[in-house]
């Protein structure tokens, strides 16, 4: 007994419209698995195309391009003797579809379209594709004429089919269908498959890992089964970072793990399984009964084939292993935060071909986590150097303009390609002053500490010509007006010198190109407006917008350890600050008192509005029951003004989202409006209705309190 069988499936740095470059990633994976052995390997989810292709979906072209590609890939003989299932978008009888395209040995066994569409979040599928409705059903798919000539077919099926093999059967689920509570891999296992296969194009969110592998191992420990996981990885074009972590887990039992985070472009894993081991844990009684009393149309098109994916001599082979049971890994959050920003902004730089990054690196923690993200990428890419990774190898000559560089540390290459400006006023102290000069130089950015005082009474002094007034700051005796204006000039005004920097700055140093602008404005922030519109926080691009603060600090106290950066510390240890009114003897400005909420609050705020789903009223309620118990111990009326200011600051501020920078989403409750978390942005802050409803619940509590209070006394 025994059939032992080894199988591939990757993780892949694929492109959106890359598709000639996609085509070689996708090459590179089958010769590797067949080098590995193994006699089935599957890709990512619209890995021709790209996953996020978003609206470029709607093009013809991109549909002919893919068969294009396609072509090139099964008439490329080293793809053969290997079951391929590759992802493409197809149109069939003038709809378009989220397709598997599975082949051997050039000829092509059957097109797969996606049942399940995912359209939550940050996921618009139904705005390209249609769904597969027609669960179990089949049609005939007329070839285009070029692939026909090539595989010497005219027709294939297209439809919810399975495919057999001499051995086994085998059965495609494509990424979001695996959420589903109806997931196809329920019904093929009643139907006897023994392999499902899953092509994702998923995307990294904090935290969320366990929600997909505990999915995948629930599924085969509850069927009995292979799992074989594919995923995209790394940026393509987007706010998203695909965060790979292909799989292979049997009967709930993890066999092959591929990295979450890397720069590996193609991370090919495999792992040799019984089949036996599948068909004895499907043992249980209960389960074989559903089996035999699905109804009889209730089977599936089996795509009958005489391939032989395991081989008799396998069992005979001394050298042919099964492989063993593995712990799942998983990072902490603050790895998390440390990797996955990290290979977003080196797939956004190599492919953007700039000349490098340019952060304002204030001395607070934003910038300084910026920092520390960037200083990750430079140590990722420097130990892809170091261990001959030669895409990562090329690409940093490439950038570097220099055929001989070979980094020796990762503060070389942040010498050559990291740059930041502590960009001072009289508000600055010393000390932030400091801070930024002594983490630029422990991460070994190229920092310019400048002065911009004369810029701003420069711009202060134009006003007062034009006006005749002059503004003062508020602890001078000026208005609240006049106040926020001097310090929304400090902040715009470091915008403009931010660009002026980044295309110079490399000049300066006889090096051609200009810089990315790097924004730190934090998930908190946004979602509060606690920010400048047209300040610093407007950017190319922003790796910790989708991070909150109090995890981007635990990230950098990691960071003071980890990469052996004890300065960090000392932005931990400090008041946030804005820096951008005087310091007095009795005043110096800080975050949360301005902004008349904590961090933390914040964060609460942020789940219940995003991720519960909570309008004003339904919030109310909630941290009424969380904040009215200890350690909190909150009125019913504190916790109702808490609620109605949250509201009020996030709608009078909500305009500054339609500007956001784009940044890495790494938060449930990213309040990103252009592709997340679609909101109007002119609201009422006051919430008219909503606010009645909770005075009139407040004053209820109050008055059960009263009653309550004196009914005690009255005991006593
Ligand atoms: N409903 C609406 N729809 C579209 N646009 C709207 C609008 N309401 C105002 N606006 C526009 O927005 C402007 C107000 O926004 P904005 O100019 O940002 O000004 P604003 O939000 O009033 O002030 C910026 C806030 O960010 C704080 N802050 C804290 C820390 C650091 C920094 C920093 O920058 O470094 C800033 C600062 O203390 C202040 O509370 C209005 O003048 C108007 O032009
Ligand atoms: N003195 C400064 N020099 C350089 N850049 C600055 C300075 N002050 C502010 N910035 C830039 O403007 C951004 C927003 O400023 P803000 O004071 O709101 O800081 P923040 O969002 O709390 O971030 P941080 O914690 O980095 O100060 C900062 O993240 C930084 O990039
Ligand atoms: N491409 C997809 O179908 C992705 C949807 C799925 N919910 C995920 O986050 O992985």
């Amino acid at each position: 007994m025994g059939q032992y069988v080894t199988l591939a499936t990757c993780n892949l740095n694929q492109w959106a419209l890359d598709f000639e470059g996609n085509r070689d990633r996708i090459l590179k994976s089958i010769y590797e698995a067949k080098s590995k052995g193994a006699k089935l390997r599957i890709g990512p989810e619209l890995e021709i195309s790209g996953y996020g292709c978003l609206d470029h979906f709607l093009e013809n072209d991109l549909y002919e391009q893919c068969w294009d590609v396609y072509q090139q890939i099964i008439s490329d003989k080293k793809t053969h003797g290997i079951i391929i299932d590759i992802g493409m978008p197809i149109i069939h009888k003038s709809i378009k579809y989220n397709c598997r395209v599975i082949s051997y040995d050039g000829k092509i066994l059957l097109i797969r379209p996606k049942l399940y569409l995912a359209n939550d979040g940050n996921y618009r599928e139904m705005r390209y594709f249609t769904p597969w409705t027609r669960a179990r059903y089949h049609e005939s798919f007329q070839l285009p004429k070029s692939i026909a000539q090539v595989t010497g077919q005219m027709r294939v099926p297209f439809g919810d089919c399975i495919l057999e093999t001499l051995e086994t059967t085998i059965g495609a689920e494509t990424c979001e269908e695996l959420f589903t509570p109806q997931s196809p891999h329920i019904s093929m296992a009643l139907d006897g498959v023994e392999i499902y296969t899953n092509s994702s194009g998923s995307h990294h969110e904090l935290r969320k890992l366990d929600v997909r592998l505990n999915l995948i191992t629930e599924a085969t420990k509850k069927c009995g089964g292979v799992y074989l996981y594919s995923n995209q990885k790394g940026c393509d074009g987007d706010r998203l970072y695909y965060d790979g972590c292909a799989c292979i887990i049997v009967n709930g039992n993890i066999v092959a793990q591929a990295s979450q985070f890397s720069l590996k472009e193609v991370e090919v894993i495999t792992a040799t399984i019984d089949l036996d081991d599948v068909r004895s844990y499907r043992n249980q009684k209960s389960a074989q009964l559903q089996a035999v009393t699905q109804p009889h149309n209730y089977s599936y098109h089996h795509v009958e084939t005489d391939i032989e994916i395991s081989p008799s001599q396998n069992i005979l082979n001394s050298f042919v292993r099964l492989s063993n049971v593995k712990e799942i890994s998983y990072h902490r959050p603050e790895e998390e935060i440390a990797l996955g920003p990290a290979c977003w902004l080196w797939d956004y730089l190599r492919r953007s071909k700039c000349a490098g990054f340019f952060l304002p690196l204030s001395g607070g923690i934003d910038s300084c986590a910026t920092a520390v993200i960037v200083h990750s990428m430079c140590r990722l890419v420097y130990s892809a150097c170091e261990q001959g990774d030669e895409q990562v190898i090329s690409d940093i000559k490439a950038l570097t303009h220099d055929d001989t560089f070979l980094p020796k540390s990762p503060q070389e290459i942040a010498n050559r390609l990291f740059y930041t400006s502590f960009m001072g006023t009289e508000n600055s102290s010393k000390e932030t002053r400091q801070r930024a000069k002594d983490l630029a130089n422990e991460i070994g950015s190229y920092h310019v500490d400048l002065n911009m005082d004369k810029l701003v009474s420069a711009v202060v002094s134009v006003f007062e010509i034009a006006t005749g007034k002059r503004p003062t700051f508020k602890v001078f005796g000026g208005s609240q007006t006049e106040n926020l204006a001097l310090q929304n000039i400090q902040a715009r005004l470091r915008m403009v010198l931010s660009y002026l920097f980044a295309q110079l700055l490399p000049w300066t140093r006889s090096k051609s190109g200009g810089l990315l602008v790097l924004g730190s404005a934090n998930v908190d922030e946004c979602l509060r407006g606690y920010l400048t519109k047209y300040d610093c926080s407007s950017a190319d691009i922003n790796p910790i917008g989708g991070i909150s603060k109090t995890d981007l600090k635990k990230f950098i106290k990691y960071a003071s350890t980890d990469f052996n950066l004890p300065i960090l510390n000392e932005f931990l240890e400090a008041t946030p600050t804005a820096e951008l009114e005087p310091i007095t003897h009795n005043y110096v400005q800080s975050d949360e008192v301005d902004m008349g909420m904590t961090y933390d609050e914040l964060s609460r705020f942020g789940k219940l509005r995003k991720v519960d789903k909570c309008g004003p009223y339904a919030m109310f309620i909630k941290l009424y029951h969380e904040w009215s118990q200890s350690p909190y111990n909150l009125s019913a009326k504190q916790v109702a003004e808490k609620v109605k200011k949250f509201w009020f600051f996030y709608a009078i501020n909500r305009h500054k989202m339609t500007t956001m920078t784009p940044a890495y989403h790494a938060e449930q409750y990213s309040p990103d409006d252009n592709r997340f978390d679609l909101r109007p942005f002119l609201i009422n802050p006051r919430f008219p209705l909503a606010s009645k409803k909770i005075d009139i619940v407040v004053e209820s509590i109050e008055k059960n309190e009263r009653e309550l209070k004196q009914l005690t006394l009255s005991v006593d």
